[in-house]
């Protein structure tokens, strides 16, 4: 058994940086080989080649498998509701989290497709985040605490963690933590999220401002206390539990992203290990993961969060490693010129 990785405090996670855990060179160095020797021209895959080295290398094995894909959809509530920046109630959170528990749901039904074990962590839904245009939303002890529910929630022993997130109002959080995090105007990070006309999208972006105004502390983890959400913080807790357990990771869309972003600001290399699942339709994604140096797996139109983007990567992610594990080589198949 893996130890279980938690933070003792919030600073912890300026302590981890700079001593982040390394893919395994080896591993990615034979899948590379391997994927030369197979047959086929040499690159013809394309990224499927690519994903099947990235998974060698972070579970140290040539031939790298998924056999338990985790998915995590966090859930939580956030005071800047009361703003009106949202198409729908904050009720709908809890309310779609029993139709994750019922099988309702949009990702209910793409888990099953793709081969993921879904888990729904409602954080706290009964206690929205504090409004961050009138100061920070969560104290850092709150911060600390959803951390570590989204790292005790993250298995050790997964061969890959999809993540995916529920809460209304959050895209607004995202739009906040964007600025906060790459700069750039407060606008080009805002976007209809769920449904908000062009009125409530201009409220979205004075409201965002106005939180940064406010919150003006930019240390990483200061952004993500003040103008994060408990998801957000439990999806930087599970970014971080897989890391130290060496789990790859797929990141969902907009508000996943964003999530993160403190920690791509504490260090960029805390998000080597995750992959981004799709290019969003929510406007700001494509600069967002631009920012992140990550190329997005897929480009669908999808804009529903939920973690739905990453469930379906993860049917590219096993359709790269059928290939890698399960095609032939030059030489074993008797075919000329590899
Ligand atoms: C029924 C329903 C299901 C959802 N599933 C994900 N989201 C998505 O929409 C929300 C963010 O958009 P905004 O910031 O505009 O509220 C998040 O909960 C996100 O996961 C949903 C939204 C709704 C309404
Ligand atoms: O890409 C996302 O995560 C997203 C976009 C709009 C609404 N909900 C989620």
């Amino acid at each position: 058994m893996k130890d279980a990785f938690s933070l003792a405090d919030l600073d912890a996670v300026s302590r981890l940086a700079g001593h982040l855990t390394a893919p395994d060179a080896d591993a990615a160095r034979a899948a590379a080989a391997r994927q030369g020797q197979l047959t086929k021209p040499p690159g013809s895959l394309g990224r499927l080649e690519d994903l099947a080295i990235f998974m060698a290398g972070w579970q140290g094995r040539e031939i790298p498998r998924i056999d338990r894909a985790q998915a995590l959809v966090f859930a939580g509530n956030h005071g800047v509701c009361a703003q009106g920046i949202n198409a729908f109630p904050p009720e709908v959170t809890a309310q779609m989290v029993a139709n994750f528990r019922h099988g309702g749901a949009a990702i209910n039904q793409l888990c099953g497709w793709a081969g993921a074990e879904l888990a729904v962590v409602p954080l706290d839904l009964d206690r929205p985040t504090a409004d961050f245009t009138q100061g920070p939303a969560m104290r850092p002890d709150e911060t600390l605490a959803a951390m570590n529910a989204g790292a005790a929630a993250s298995d050790p022993g997964a061969d890959v963690l999809v993540l995916g997130e529920m809460g209304i109002g959050n895209t607004t959080i995202a739009a906040a933590l964007a600025a906060a995090c790459l700069g750039g105007e407060v606008a080009e990070w805002v976007g209809p999220g769920a449904g908000a006309d062009d009125a409530t999208m201009a409220r979205k972006a004075r409201v965002v401002a106005a939180a940064l105004e406010r919150n003006p502390d930019r240390a990483p983890m200061a952004i993500l206390s003040a103008l994060g959400g408990r998801e957000q913080a439990a999806i930087c807790g599970a970014v971080l539990a897989a890391r130290a357990a060496r789990v790859p990771v797929i990141l969902d869309g907009f508000i996943c992203t964003a999530a993160v972003l403190p920690l791509f600001a504490a260090d960029p290399g805390f998000l080597d290990h995750c992959l981004v699942a799709h290019r969003s339709a929510e406007p700001g994604h494509g600069r967002m993961i631009a920012a992140l140096g990550k190329a997005p797996l897929l480009d669908l139109g999808m804009r529903l969060g939920e973690g739905s983007g990453a469930a379906l990567a993860l049917g590219v992610l096993r359709a790269a490693l059928a290939c890698h594990g399960g095609m032939a080589t030059f030489a074993e198949a008797g075919v000329a010129g590899g």
